[in-house]
């Protein structure tokens, strides 16, 4: 659901009466209490609608199946311009998930809405957009399917998504690209388009309407945009990724230490990792453990490409593992096979070669 904060002024342009609206997602903690006491406080007040209210004085405000929700401010006795300190103070971020998504899961698609979810509960954080990146073909995994493939497939995962995108610059690169430089490349363009435009809020993806785009419509500029900061780039992993941090000639320190200071990690629990104790372990990651944000998967959820892959070879069905387009894709390209699974096989992994060689010279 997208998440916005904003105080409409008590005699602007939108409201026909006196009274003060506010919008923000009903899971915001502000939020939550203003609702809780603006319904306790009269017998004759049901909850405000919730989602499905439209018209209000002169706006029209489509929040329908967005989680949004409307308070009356005056009611609730809240300070008018309290929720838009809050707003001043939230963080934008972009969560970015690089890996093979060979092919993508439903749990893939699934890392992004825990982490947004959980970010959001933070107060402190508003998720503007999720990039699914996928490797280019120079890792050399074993068993990775050329990246236009994975990128297609990704495609057709992420319709019917309306904040998540799939961005080929990685993929398209001649050799395989360090994650920190993924981040690097996605911050600086970032800062490019909030440069050229700075009342931005979302890079729209081409044919795409979005959701707020109609609610904001009739609001001031002083209150369409919290601050002109620039998103924050943020890595969205498993614990498993995360923990392979600490693999010798994996990842560099210096990489590592770039990721988690100058931008962020959420990081998904996955059965047979324990990112806690990772980040507990290390001084480096204690230190900077304010950018680390492990994320409970309390509904234990085991899906992994490889599995996926396995099961197709053998000829098992996947239907609601992975999204029935990108399933309609693989069979209709008869993508995974005991042949394409030996591909790369007896290749060393890229990050290795290139730290193996780096650290020799
Ligand atoms: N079940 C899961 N729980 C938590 N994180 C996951 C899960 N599946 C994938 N991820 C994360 O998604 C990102 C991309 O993953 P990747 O493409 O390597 O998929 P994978 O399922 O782990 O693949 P493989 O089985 O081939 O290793 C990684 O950060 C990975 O940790
Ligand atoms: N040093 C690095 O930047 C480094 C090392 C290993 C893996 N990675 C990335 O982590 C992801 C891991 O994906 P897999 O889990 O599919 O191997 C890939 O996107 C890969 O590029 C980055």
């Amino acid at each position: 659901a997208p998440l916005l904060f904003a105080a409409i002024p008590a005699r602007g342009s939108l409201a026909s009466n006196a009274h003060t609206w506010l919008l923000g997602s009903r899971h915001h903690p502000l939020i939550r209490d203003a609702a809780r006491s603006w319904c306790s406080g009269a017998r004759s007040r049901s909850e405000p609608d919730v989602g499905t209210w439209s018209t209000r004085g002169s706006g029209t405000w489509n929040t329908k199946g967005s989680g949004d929700f409307i308070a009356n401010s005056e009611a609730v006795g809240l300070n008018l311009w309290l929720p838009v300190r809050v707003m001043d103070k939230q963080t934008e971020v972009v969560l970015l998930a690089t890996g093979s998504f060979n092919p993508i899961t439903f749990m893939h698609l699934r890392l992004f809405e825990l982490a947004r979810d959980h970010l959001h509960e933070t107060g402190k954080y508003k998720v503007i957009k999720g990039i699914i990146s996928p490797v280019g073909d120079g890792y050399k995994k074993k068993g990775l399917m050329e990246a236009s493939h994975r990128l297609a497939m990704a495609e057709l995962a992420i319709r019917g998504t309306n904040w998540l995108e799939v961005d080929p610059w990685e993929c398209e690169q001649e050799e395989w690209v360090e994650t920190v430089r993924v981040m690097r490349y996605h911050q600086q363009k970032l800062e490019a388009e909030r440069a050229e435009n700075p009342e931005q809020k979302l890079s729209h993806r081409p044919g795409r309407k979005r959701k707020l785009d109609n609610s904001c419509q009739d609001v001031p500029d002083r209150n369409r945009s919290s601050s002109h900061a620039v998103p924050k780039v943020w890595l969205l992993c498993g614990a498993d990724v995360f923990q392979s941090m600490s693999v010798p000639n994996l990842w560099k320190d210096e990489e590592v230490l770039e990721i988690i200071s100058m931008f962020g990690i959420a990081c998904i629990t996955r059965a047979g990792h324990d990112a806690r104790k990772f980040v507990y372990e290390s001084d480096v990651l204690w230190k900077h453990k304010d950018n680390i944000h492990v994320v409970e998967e309390w509904i234990n959820n085991d899906i992994s490409s490889t599995k996926i892959r396995r099961a197709l070879r053998r000829g098992q069905n996947v239907r609601y593992l992975v999204p029935d387009a990108t399933l309609e894709y693989i069979e209709k390209h008869e993508l995974y096979s005991e042949e394409s699974e030996e591909k790369n096989s007896g290749l060393i992994l890229e990050p290795f070669q290139r730290n193996r060689t780096s650290n020799c010279s």
